[in-house]
């Protein structure tokens, strides 16, 4: 009576589609899947019902025009076990989110973020002149970029050497979250948190168990310098040291306040770090493949630069290519595949179909981005696409994510990928290396597989373009 369920593939009694659910590949297998049943897809595993959107006119209606209904997040037993369940990004819709929410966006609006451009372009000057240094390290330096500008920016600590002890918390807590997001299986089977930890298979709760207080590190460390700084009077302006003197000016310092902008600030860091160097790294393996585009971004720059100087935000509006080629490479592969899942808060019926309370939905950014509807030749790797007389419509969605839950620091990242992309465009040439026959040996598209993907690692040739860049990038 409730009305029919969205189609999916045969499933079994009882486990549903457990025996059909993709181990990997996820985007791939639900995108074939629904050229044969339709883009709203129903899984069920164990009774749990599993939407997948796989068009941009589904996740729009579903997940934007009915925000109020897909704003809530389903648990994240993994993540819980970690002690994550604070962050904004696994809270359930209420009260708790909206203030972590409210916090986070406050200097992250379009026109806000502009008072972080200084730290970014001085930490893409620091980026380039490591990859003329040891351009095979592209890697390091690329995450060292993500890591220096989120720390700068959420508690105006400057990191100025590669031993940072900041950086070495970073660290170590990517390995732990990469490596529980693997164990995100358990959203499917959130009766496994239950499991004795010595059960074989359970080694995720002995690890989380082993490895929480770095979470707990990585919160304090920094804001508790924060707060001594701001006491002695040099602390740097910051999102923490911002959010602190106006809680002194209006009377609102108290533990719940702290405690809600301390987790907001461990988020802002992780949150934005991961990511970003995650697509950082997928600019680079798209740049090394698509040489064509390469070359006609560094048109666009030398015609705009000219042979003097480097890009700095202010020649944002007069390089469109290189915003085309920085949209291009979220489309052509996100660094949130599948999102983070969203919960549907009550019954809902669209297009005639069920989409039942508490049914977990998924957005499949594969399919999104091969939409011939919306893209054209979807395979290729095509700036131009979002350039007139084209103008197809640019990945905010399938990058950044829906309705009241979309990332908060998109500008923020659009920023720093803006930056990158143009100075490592204008200064260095990014090609293959050669085999042993002294061909061009392109890396091949290889992601890794988690909540976040990112390219296997790969190698590439990072050389200046000429020796007048040289010369700019050890000016800086
Ligand atoms: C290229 C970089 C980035 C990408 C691709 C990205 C992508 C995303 C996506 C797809 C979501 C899920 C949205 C949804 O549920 O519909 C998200 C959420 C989020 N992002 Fe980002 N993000 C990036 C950078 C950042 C930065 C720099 C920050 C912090 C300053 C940040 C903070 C967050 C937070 C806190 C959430 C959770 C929001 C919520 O649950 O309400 N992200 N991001």
């Amino acid at each position: 009576s409730r009305g029919r369920l969205p189609p999916g593939p045969p499933a079994d009694p009882i486990i549903g589609h457990m025996r059909v659910f993709p181990r990997a590949n996820h985007g791939e297998v639900f995108h074939e899947w629904s050229k044969q049943y339709g883009d709203v897809l129903h899984l069920d595993v164990l009774g749990k019902s599993i939407i997948v959107l796989n068009s941009q006119e589904a996740a729009n209606d579903l997940l934007d025009k009915r925000s109020a209904n897909y704003s809530d997040r389903p648990e994240f037993p993994a993540f819980n076990l970690l002690g994550w369940d604070s962050m904004l990004v696994f809270l359930r819709y209420g009260p708790a989110f909206l203030r972590q929410r409210r916090l986070m966006q406050q200097p992250l609006t379009r026109t806000g973020v502009v008072v972080f451009r200084p730290v970014q372009l001085q930490q893409c000057h620091v980026l380039l002149k490591n990859l003329l240094a040891s351009p095979k390290d592209f890697d390091a330096h690329l995450r060292r970029f993500a890591s220096a500008i989120t720390l700068e920016m959420t508690y105006g600590h400057k990191v100025s050497s590669d031993d940072d002890a900041y950086l070495d918390i970073a660290d170590k807590v990517n390995v732990v979250l990469t490596k529980m997001s693997k164990a995100a299986i358990l959203d499917l089977f959130p009766r496994a948190k239950h499991l004795p930890s010595w059960f074989p298979g359970a080694w995720f709760i002995r690890y989380a168990n082993d490895h929480r207080h770095l979470i707990w590190e990585m919160a304090s460390k920094p804001f508790e310098q924060v707060e001594q700084q701001l006491a002695a009077g040099t602390a740097q302006p910051s999102f923490v040291s911002m959010h602190l003197e106006e809680m002194h000016r209006q009377d609102t310092h108290d533990a719940d306040n702290v405690s809600a902008l301390k987790t907001a600030a461990a988020h802002m860091w992780t949150g934005g770090e991961e990511t970003t160097w995650s697509t950082l790294l997928i600019l680079v393996l798209a740049a090394v493949r698509n040489r064509d585009a390469v070359r006609r971004a560094q048109a666009e720059l030398d015609r705009v630069l000219g042979p003097d100087r480097l890009p700095t935000f202010e020649d944002m509006d007069a390089l469109p290519y290189v915003d085309g080629f920085v949209k291009e490479t979220i489309r052509f592969h996100s660094a949130l595949p599948l999102g983070i899942p969203h919960r549907a808060m009550a019954d809902d019926v669209y297009r005639d179909m069920l989409i039942p309370k508490d049914a977990t939905v998924l957005v499949n950014s594969t399919a999104l981005a091969r939409d011939p509807a919306a893209y054209s030749t979807p395979e290729r790797f095509w700036p131009e696409r979002f350039l007139p007389p084209h103008a197809e419509p640019p990945p905010v969605g399938l990058g950044f994510g829906w309705g009241r839950r979309v990332c908060p620091g998109r500008y923020l990242a659009e920023a720093s990928l803006w930056i990158v992309a143009a100075s490592m465009l204008a200064a260095f040439d990014i090609a293959p290396v050669q085999d042993a026959h002294g061909r061009d040996a392109p890396p091949e598209l290889r992601f890794t597989q988690a909540i976040t993907s990112h390219p296997e690692p790969f190698e590439c040739s990072i050389t200046p373009r000429s020796e007048k860049v040289t010369q700019l990038i050890m000016q800086l």
